[in-house]
């Protein structure tokens, strides 16, 4: 039977909900204070500490501190009043597996407990909850999305990634086509060895073949030292040519020797340095076009092209857009050394709507300032750059239907990818699970 801990000083309640979990074959053990806790976590192992926030000789929080502090792995859920829901939020950025806030409905705390019991059934160290979920097995800042669209792309990925298939990436500017180069470095068998991004729009093209080959001291005005080329620091990982499109005839009839012979000779050399490299390459124009007006080698084209990946402007895939926020929010309390806890429903509905011409690095950029910006615990309408508030405006009058048949969607969809699960999906949408309850029973979900 699992041992559940509950720190809880209102007595009447505590009582109750220790026969409520008893009832449904948990153990209970009761304690009224942290002190007492602490005494108890020391002496016995439990699967599950339920702890109210406020409590006589401290909070919730600190009891989670401890718990962390002492490596112990056991999975903490705290149980707030409604106004506490952001320090709740707080706590679950230290750490804690989850909040409930109180009342509860009799449900929810059992699901909440399932998957508790359920994340440490598969895990032995402290759970990262949100962000492992998100991120993928090697630590890169790739968030997998939801959305059918995502799915897709993260297959090809997985897919593509541990053979030596090079890959064309294509997609509009922002839409992450180096991030997923990189992703697919990191899922290959080269992930141990350098991954080298060359943007080929930036190089002037009296220089591209000293920059891809390197070039001997002394081998033309200016060359004061001997230089590595890009090709040869690659070598036994993977090259990433980004804007591809943009490299010279003659840099590219250059390109494809190497790449046939795999062989490069720095410029100034007479000795070839045999190179072992994955290519990856990616553009965001058309490069099939660019071959029909004959500015792009076919025969490169097809040798680039031996697996392609077209990934999805943002606006296609709308439903990983909160998921991606999130994160990006983040990243920026992070980077900028702030606590914002997330976004008032205006902007959600906001960012929605958008069409994010600039896609995730728009984004990006968007909620980073608005993160700066923001002097409260939610980012409002008011730190948004008005191309996205005006926007809104023009939209507003014929949107605020879809705005809510919007929502609905999105609830529904979030529900399907977490497979029903009330927690997973609300943690999708970034909403509490209060409010997905809530928001089940106003459209009438079943
Ligand atoms: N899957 C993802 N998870 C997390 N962040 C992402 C993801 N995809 C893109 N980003 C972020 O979005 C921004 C743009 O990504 P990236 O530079 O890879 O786009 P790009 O398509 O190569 O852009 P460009 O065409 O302008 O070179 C970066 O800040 C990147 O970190």
């Amino acid at each position: 039977m699992k041992q559940i801990l509950l720190i809880e000083d209102d007595v009447s309640f505590s009582k109750m909900l220790k026969h409520f979990l008893e009832r449904h074959q948990y153990a209970v053990t009761l304690s009224y204070n942290i002190n007492s806790a602490s005494t108890l976590l020391k002496n016995q192992k439990y699967d599950l500490i339920f702890t109210d926030l406020r409590l006589p000789d401290g909070s919730g929080i600190d009891l989670l501190k401890q718990i962390k502090k002492d490596k112990n792995t056991v999975p903490v859920v705290l149980m707030t009043g409604y106004a506490e829901v952001s320090t709740a939020v707080q706590a679950m950025k230290q750490g804690a597996f989850d909040y409930i806030s109180k009342p509860f409905n009799p449900d929810e705390v059992l699901e909440v407990i399932n998957n508790a019991l359920e994340q440490k059934a598969t895990t032995n160290s402290t759970p990262e909850k949100i962000n492992t979920d998100k991120k993928n097995s090697t630590n890169t800042e790739f968030v997998k999305g939801i959305s059918a669209a995502s799915k897709t792309l993260n297959e090809y990925i997985k897919l593509v990634a541990p053979t030596d298939l090079s890959v064309l990436i294509t997609g509009e500017s922002g839409t992450g086509k180096e991030v997923v180069a990189k992703t697919i470095h990191l899922e290959s068998l080269r992930k141990d060895k350098p991954f080298i991004p060359v943007d080929c729009g930036a190089i002037p093209k009296e220089i591209a073949s000293s920059e891809f080959f390197g070039h001997k001291k002394g081998s033309f005005t200016g060359a004061t030292e001997d230089k590595i080329g890009h090709f040869e620091a690659a070598n036994g990982g993977t090259l990433f040519l980004d804007e591809v499109g943009n490299l010279t005839y003659e840099n590219q009839i250059q390109l494809l020797r190497a790449l046939q012979e795999r062989k490069v000779k720095p410029v100034g050399s007479n000795t070839e340095i045999n190179v072992d490299i994955r290519l990856i390459t990616a553009t965001n124009e058309d490069l099939l076009n660019a071959v029909e007006k004959g500015t792009f080698r076919e025969d490169l084209y097809h040798r680039l092209n031996e697996f392609s990946i077209k990934i999805p402007n943002l606006k296609e895939r709308n439903n990983d857009l909160i998921l991606y926020a999130d994160f990006f929010l983040e990243k920026a309390n992070k980077q900028l050394n702030k606590s914002v806890i997330g976004f008032s429903k205006s902007v959600l509905n906001i960012f929605l709507d958008y069409a994010w011409p600039g896609n995730l690095r728009e984004l990006s950029n968007v909620i980073k300032r608005a993160t700066l910006l923001t002097q409260t615990e939610l980012i409002d309408t008011n730190v948004l750059p008005s191309e996205l508030t005006q926007s809104k405006e023009t939209a507003q009058s014929n949107a605020s239907f879809s705005t809510k048949e919007n929502e609905k969607t999105l609830i529904i969809n979030a529900l399907k990818e977490a497979n029903n699960n009330k927690t997973n999906a609300a943690k999708l949408l970034n909403i509490t699970r209060k409010t997905l309850y809530n928001k089940i029973k106003e459209y009438d979900i079943n």
